[in-house]
């Protein structure tokens, strides 16, 4: 029988960075596992980067939505989740971006310490040598109008610290997808004590007394407990740990023995401070250019692969701007993302468009991850509460988001891209239809993080060093141990997080 030091559950962007770095020396047996497929580099639309919007609801999607959201006109948000080695990084956007010096700088002032903004920058550079960057090959006429019209309000370039209008930066290597399996996976799969078993669901984690033992799994050949001698971690994503931790008999014991899951350690905090970043798209129809990707045929993709050329390697958001709706605000509230395909459900849908997307930055509504049932096949409940804050801050935020939008969109040089738009009410001015165009447009841009949060205070979910309170031998590293939102796409924030804590396992071995 096989023995394993360190089993991780989950291969997504911080599972993938785990695994490599606790094998890298040689001297730990690691396993890593993972639900979905071990080969889905083999899609064309893994691959190519403008695809990546046909992957959602297909077999490398988890494929969960929110329950109806008061806040957006009882409306269920689809919440896609990579199901596959590479988890998110597999079917994401591929934009890279930091976030805020004032994020990180607001983590150590809880009391985190060693987690302010220039601690954390050598695990980036570290996750920067290791993730291929670049910037895009064939920008869109309508991108540098985007940015231009940015200009013209007065907007400056975004340098150090990241505030004003840029050009993307994707994830990308020789115009094709680098997802976290590529770049932290791929050279180490060799190493004889790194193994990586694909196509095998987790059920839960196996403990003795207070101690974590194994996990329970389902594979080819049935269900069977793994042994893991030093540690569990968790890495299974902001829905799959908190789950799995319900599941196991970690959370809060009211939740536990509603649903007879034996209760191993009350954690009431388990599953609750989901945060995510809310989008909402103000999409036209395309006045004079293609959407590129949208109709793509098999022949065009077949020979985007082969020579790398052409808008086919467009990420969908080619610029960003990130701005302050009150000037007294220490740091940016809101994102406008330019998208050169109008993506979002619409009351007119075309192929053919372009869209902002008002990203509110640092919300303030807070949802949960509970329990559906005690059955691992049934996905939790998701409410993120959209727009729930009690004093409305975030409704109010995302008004005045959508009004800087929309001054970007009336400048005459990027207004000539423009058709007429997909759903009435994305140029109104009045609040009323405003608000009521926020609730019945707005969605996910699927940066849920939070839901088994880091912190120095007795009330999160694991301390400092990622492991679970009141256990031994459970840790958990994805984007639900973030302390809190960061303003940023969170795919690099992860990644440096998982970094930061291979770190903290080596120096406790
Ligand atoms: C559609 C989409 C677009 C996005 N676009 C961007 C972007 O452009 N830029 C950006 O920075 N961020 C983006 N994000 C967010 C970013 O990709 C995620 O925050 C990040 O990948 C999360 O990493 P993670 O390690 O926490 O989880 P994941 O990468 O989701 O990994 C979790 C892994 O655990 C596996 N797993 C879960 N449960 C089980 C189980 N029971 N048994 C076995 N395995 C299990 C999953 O299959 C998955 O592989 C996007 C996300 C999505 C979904």
């Amino acid at each position: 029988m096989s023995r394993w030091d360190y089993v991780i559950v989950g291969a997504g962007s911080a599972g993938c960075v785990l695994a490599d770095r606790l094998s890298a020396d040689g001297t730990a047996q690691v396993l890593l596992i993972e639900a979905g497929t071990g080969t889905p580099e083999t899609r064309p639309e893994v691959q190519v980067p403008i695809l990546f919007p046909r992957l959602f609801g297909g077999d490398l999607d988890w494929n969960f939505a929110t329950v109806p959201q008061r806040g957006l006109a009882d409306r269920a948000i689809p919440i896609p989740r990579g199901k596959a080695v590479g988890g998110s990084s597999v079917i994401n956007a591929q934009l890279w971006t930091r976030g805020h010096r004032a994020d990180y700088d607001a983590w150590a002032e809880t009391g985190l310490d060693g987690w302010s903004h220039d601690d954390l920058q050598p695990y980036f550079e570290r996750a920067e040598q290791r993730i291929s960057l670049t910037g895009l090959r064939h920008p869109l006429p309508v991108t540098p109008a985007f940015v231009n019209a940015c200009a013209h309000l007065g907007y400056a370039p975004a340098a150090e610290v990241q505030e004003g209008y840029a050009l993307a930066r994707a994830t990308h290597r020789d115009g094709l997808r680098h997802s976290s399996a590529d770049a932290y996976l791929a050279p180490a799969r060799k190493r004889p004590n790194l193994t990586v078993r694909a196509d095998t669901f987790v059920r839960r984690v196996v403990f003795e007394g207070t101690r974590a033992v194994g996990i329970e799994v389902e594979g080819d050949s049935g269900t069977e407990t793994i042994r893991a001698e030093r540690e569990v971690i968790l890495a299974a994503g902001s829905v799959g740990s908190p789950h799995l931790l319900l599941l196991s008999g970690v959370g809060p014991a009211g939740e536990l023995s509603r649903h007879g899951v034996p209760l191993v350690q009350d954690v009431p905090s388990v599953g609750r401070d989901l945060t995510d970043h809310l989008l909402v798209p103000l999409a036209f129809e395309a006045e004079g250019f293609w959407s590129p990707g949208a109709n793509a045929s098999s022949e065009q993709i077949a020979q985007y692969l082969r020579d790398r050329h052409g808008a086919m390697d467009s990420i969908i958001s080619e610029a960003l701007l990130f701005l302050r709706t009150r000037d007294e605000l220490e740091a940016p509230d809101i994102e406008v993302v330019h998208l050169v395909v109008p993506l979002g459900e619409h009351q007119r849908p075309a192929a053919h468009g372009l869209a902002l997307g008002v990203i509110l930055l640092r919300p303030r509504s807070r949802g949960t991850i509970t329990l559906r049932s005690a059955d691992p096949h049934d996905a939790p409940l998701i409410d993120p509460g959209y727009l729930s804050d009690e004093a409305g801050d975030d409704l109010a935020t995302l008004v005045a988001g959508v009004r800087s939008a929309q001054q970007v969109l009336r400048q005459p040089e990027f207004a000539q891209w423009m058709g007429k738009p997909l759903t009435d009410g994305a140029l109104s001015e009045e609040i009323d239809d405003i608000t009521a165009y926020i609730r019945t447009t707005g969605g996910s841009i699927h940066h849920l993080v939070s839901t088994c949060r880091m912190g120095a205070d007795e009330h999160s979910v694991v301390d400092p060093n990622f492991a679970v309170r009141g256990l031994t031998g459970l840790r958990v590293v994805d984007a639900s141990t973030m302390p809190s939102i960061v303003r940023a796409h969170t795919h690099a924030p992860v990644t440096m997080l998982a970094e930061r804590a291979a770190d903290v396992f080596l120096q406790q071995r």
